[in-house]
């Protein structure tokens, strides 16, 4: 059965979805929806700046995207209650404004004839929160909204849920992250004022609320999960640094046996394990949430070091798109 997608967000995500969605027979993608000018989509979507030139030769007439099949509606509509879903059958919303990620807003999907809603992000507290690979498990096939975390909650769930297996007891996290659409390319007005220096310049970090959606998923670790993100000078990709405290004393080496396990087993596809000498470039396009590299761990006593590249843009999407077909399948 094909499963009728809507997108809602045009953007990094919204659009890097739209790409890979349009090879799968198993999706038709319905419409989608965003306030840009209709040909400018489509020529994001021909030319990306990550990914590079899609096999895609979209274009953009009579308000639709044409070049892939049938033609998809593009709409301009701001607000998800005046959306057409009943009319077009949506099964799926793929919210990828960053907008609508209350209980309340992403409802107006619903409410307008969608089936259910996607979010590409943690919506708030009252949207279940799961992590595929981690507790998807806890899924219903009567829910309709769906949080399926950030990309770095997928990273830090995976490897949090992963380290508890050796004992661990608080873990302090750092997300160095590429820097993304919500800065400014050169000094500006924000309301955080770093997120208003030029995002090209300098290492910037930025208020996040990863802590707060780990104590979500982990409401034993209370008081012993810290985070804190900087923002670096790359266009896409991202290196978590994990600082774990351990019950007890622990290798390098046995660390990394016990991730690399995990890697080949219950994470597999979802946390790879690589002791090649990687930089962030090098992990465009990879499907994991996090790709630890293990030349990277140390331990001194109690305390753990380890690292994890991801691409915050393809290893999301692909765990969005593990959703999409886990979910179908309810
Ligand atoms: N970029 C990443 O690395 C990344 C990774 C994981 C999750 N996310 C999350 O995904 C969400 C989107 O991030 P992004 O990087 O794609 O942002 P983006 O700014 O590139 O895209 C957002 C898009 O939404 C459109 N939009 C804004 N208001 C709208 C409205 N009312 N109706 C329709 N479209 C509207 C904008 O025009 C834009 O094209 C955010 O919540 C973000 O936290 C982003």
């Amino acid at each position: 059965m094909t499963t009728r997608i809507a997108i809602n967000g045009m953007g990094r995500i919204g659009r890097l979805l739209f790409r890979r969605l349009m090879k799968d027979p198993d999706i038709r993608i319905v419409a989608v929806n965003d306030l840009m000018d209709g040909a400018n989509c489509a020529y994001l979507l021909r030319h990306d700046s990550i990914y590079g030139n899609s096999p895609l030769r979209l274009d953009f007439k009579e308000g639709a995207l044409h070049g892939a099949g049938t033609p998809i509606p593009y709409l301009q509509e701001p607000d998800p209650a005046k959306l057409p879903w009943n009319d077009l059958g949506v099964d799926l919303v793929l919210e990828c404004t960053g907008r609508f990620t209350t209980r309340q807003k992403a409802e107006q999907h619903l409410a307008a004839g969608a089936g259910r809603v996607l979010l590409s992000t943690t919506g708030s507290d009252d949207v279940p929160l799961y992590i595929y690979g981690h507790n998807q498990q806890g899924l219903r096939a009567a829910d309709t909204l769906l949080s399926p975390g950030g990309c770095m909650t997928n990273c830090a769930t995976n490897l949090i849920a992963i380290m508890e297996g050796l004992g661990i007891e608080s873990v302090q996290i750092h997300m160095v992250h590429s820097y993304t659409s919500r800065q400014e390319l050169v000094d500006g007005p924000n309301a955080d004022f770093r997120r208003g220096r030029a995002a090209a310049e300098s290492i910037i970090p930025v208020p996040i609320d990863l802590d707060h959606a780990l104590l979500r998923l982990f409401p034993h670790l209370q008081g012993r999960v810290a985070s804190v993100s900087t923002r670096v000078p790359v266009a896409n990709g991202a290196l978590g640094d994990f600082t774990f405290l351990m019950k007890e004393e622990t290798s390098a080496a046995a660390v990394n046996a016990h991730l690399r396990a995990a890697a080949n087993s219950m994470h597999e596809g979802i946390v790879g394990y690589t002791e090649e000498p990687l930089v962030s470039l090098d992990v465009k396009g990879d499907p994991h949430s996090a790709l630890v590299d293990g030349t990277l761990t140390s331990a001194a006593g109690r305390l753990v070091k380890l690292f994890a590249f991801f691409d915050n843009e393809y290893g999301y999407t692909s765990r969005v798109i593990d959703w999409i077909r886990y979910w179908r399948l309810l």
